[in-house]
């Protein structure tokens, strides 16, 4: 896995309908080359249709998408996928997994990839020995290893602990800077998406209603008033200021509060 360069992705007026139901109905963004994008809103909002679109798993109904400079047609190309499952194929090794639909000296490039990922040496195991967060790991490696320009994660953390999860986003934001790709990140976790974006999008009645640069130095630190004040303020324009105060009470470790 090499240095890349990410692709630039623009939503012009983009909406998705399945049947009656309007989903999105005017999705208006630009992600530029290299640039991290997280994605948030209440359950069914529509993330995770904004997510399938960039990466050429849906069509709009109205409205385009641009890679490049190019309307995006069937599949996106240039774009990898990360969902909450590794979605890994239990009868092959996790150095066959990641290598998949691969052709030439793969398995050297396979191999490399999963010590970028720190599981170097379980590139001969199973997948059903593997760890949730090592089969993430194993996911990642896949995504990765054709250095794609944009790397699409679909909650991609979700199932984890709150530890292996702190662990992986370190781990995406180091691939990221390394490799300088495009990621657009649709998660439930306001924390998640303060660490590691550079802005944080919120859909809301099927438009992007709301952008939040995040201008904090990296590596971001939790612990920051900065960083706190963020997230507080994120949670208070989607939640209403009443219903955020209790969120926050509620929970010492933080989980709760930065769930949608
Ligand atoms: N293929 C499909 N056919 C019909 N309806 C769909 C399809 N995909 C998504 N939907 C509907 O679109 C709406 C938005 O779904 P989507 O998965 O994009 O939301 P989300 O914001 O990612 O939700 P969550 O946060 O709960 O994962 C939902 O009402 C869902 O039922």
């Amino acid at each position: 896995m090499g240095a890349g360069q990410g692709a630039e992705l623009v939503f012009v007026q983009v909406a998705k309908r399945f049947g009656a139901q309007s989903v999105l109905s005017g999705i208006d963004l630009t992600v530029k080359r290299g640039e991290f994008i997280a994605i948030i809103g209440r359950s069914g909002c529509g993330k995770s249709t904004l997510l399938r679109l960039a990466a050429g798993l849906e069509e709009p109904t109205s409205g385009i998408i641009q890679l490049d400079g190019e309307p995006l047609q069937g599949i996106n190309t240039k774009a990898r996928v990360m969902f909450q499952d590794a979605r890994l194929l239990p009868w092959r090794r996790v150095i066959d997994n990641v290598g998949l639909g691969l052709k030439g000296n793969w398995r050297e490039q396979a191999a490399k990839a999963l010590e970028q990922v720190g599981l170097a040496e379980r590139a001969n195991e199973w997948p059903s020995v593997l760890s949730g967060g090592q089969r993430q790991r194993v996911a990642l490696a896949r995504a990765l290893i054709s250095q794609p320009q944009v790397l699409l994660l679909d909650e991609p953390l979700g199932a984890l602990d709150a530890l292996t999860r702190i662990d992986m986003q370190r781990l995406i934001e180091r691939l990221w800077q390394e490799q300088h790709f495009t990621a657009l990140l649709v998660t439930h976790d306001v924390d998640e998406a303060v660490m590691l974006a550079d802005r944080v999008v919120l859909i809301e009645n099927g438009t992007c209603a709301f952008d939040w640069p995040v201008r904090l130095p990296r590596p971001r630190q939790r612990g920051d008033a900065a960083f706190a004040d963020l997230v507080e303020a994120i949670l208070r324009r989607i939640l209403g200021p009443e219903s955020e105060r209790g969120a926050i009470a509620a929970s010492s470790f933080g989980e709760k509060r930065r769930a949608l």
